[in-house]
């Protein structure tokens, strides 16, 4: 048996979270029902939401997985806070908006959802893993990515968010900066010698974790993988065995 999979509460002790990034609910269904709640949680994103909506979130949730629902809003703040108190209703474990979107936008993300008694982590989104110095220029900003990201981060918690996705790259700068409680979500992450796609700053799940990521956002490299319950497995052993040794 996995030792990452917590045989009583269900909760799972793995810090990896599968990007379901499916065109169809009934394609994402089929390979969530290959997965155990308590080997890792799942995201669902703007290809799968779009499709499928609440109702592929609900069945999720049902199935026992904490789902983070990634559609990181960003809007005036009357509309985020109203998206956000949506997403609580649907029962999710974690919720995002993008720390662009400033202060006062995610302060009231996070005042719509404080008064539910199992609310969602809000998590603030820094820079795009995909985009780097020359992506960022482009868009006027001038400073280096870690920089940008620092700032964002903190802004964010700041404005009360719980955490942020960056970079694992970054992760080590914001644990430094931002604390122990605050939370560090990293996509980007891509195995040893394994084609990064369209991301760009990138990092394998032990470097993420040893960085001090709490939660490691993995797609393609599960999902596209021949065998994605071994990959699964071995990411998972992998990182236990970093808390053992
Ligand atoms: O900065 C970000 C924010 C979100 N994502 C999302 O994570 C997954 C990564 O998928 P891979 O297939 O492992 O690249 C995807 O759903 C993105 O929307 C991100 O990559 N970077």
């Amino acid at each position: 048996m996995n030792p990452l999979i917590g045989a009583s509460s269900g909760v799972p002790t793995s810090p990896v979270i599968v990007a379901l990034d499916f065109e169809r609910a009934d394609a994402a269904l089929a390979f969530a029902a290959r997965l155990d709640p308590a080997q890792c949680r799942v995201k669902v994103g703007k290809e799968l939401f779009t499709a499928s909506g609440r109702s592929l979130v609900e069945a999720l949730v049902a199935r026992g997985f904490q789902v983070f629902l990634d559609l990181k809003f960003h809007d005036i703040p009357n509309t985020v806070a109203h998206a956000c108190k949506m997403a609580a209703e649907l029962g999710v474990w974690m919720v995002d908006v993008h720390a662009s979107g400033g202060r006062r936008m995610m302060a009231a993300a996070a005042e719509a959802i404080a008064p539910y008694s199992q609310r969602p982590l809000l998590i603030g989104v820094t820079v795009l893993t995909s985009m780097e110095a020359a992506d960022l220029a482009e868009i006027g900003v001038t400073v280096p990515p870690d920089e940008q990201v620092l700032r964002l981060a903190t802004l964010a918690r700041d404005s009360g968010l719980d955490g942020v996705v960056s970079s694992a790259q970054e992760a080590t700068r914001l644990r430094a900066a931002l604390g122990e409680g605050f939370k560090l979500v990293t996509p980007g992450i891509r195995l040893a010698d394994a084609a990064a796609d369209d991301q760009r700053r990138v990092m394998t799940p032990s470097a993420a974790v040893k960085a001090g990521a709490d939660y490691l956002v993995i797609g393609r490299p599960i999902t596209r993988a021949a065998d994605p319950l071994a990959v699964l497995t071995a990411i998972n052993a992998e990182l236990s065995a970093l808390k053992v040794g």
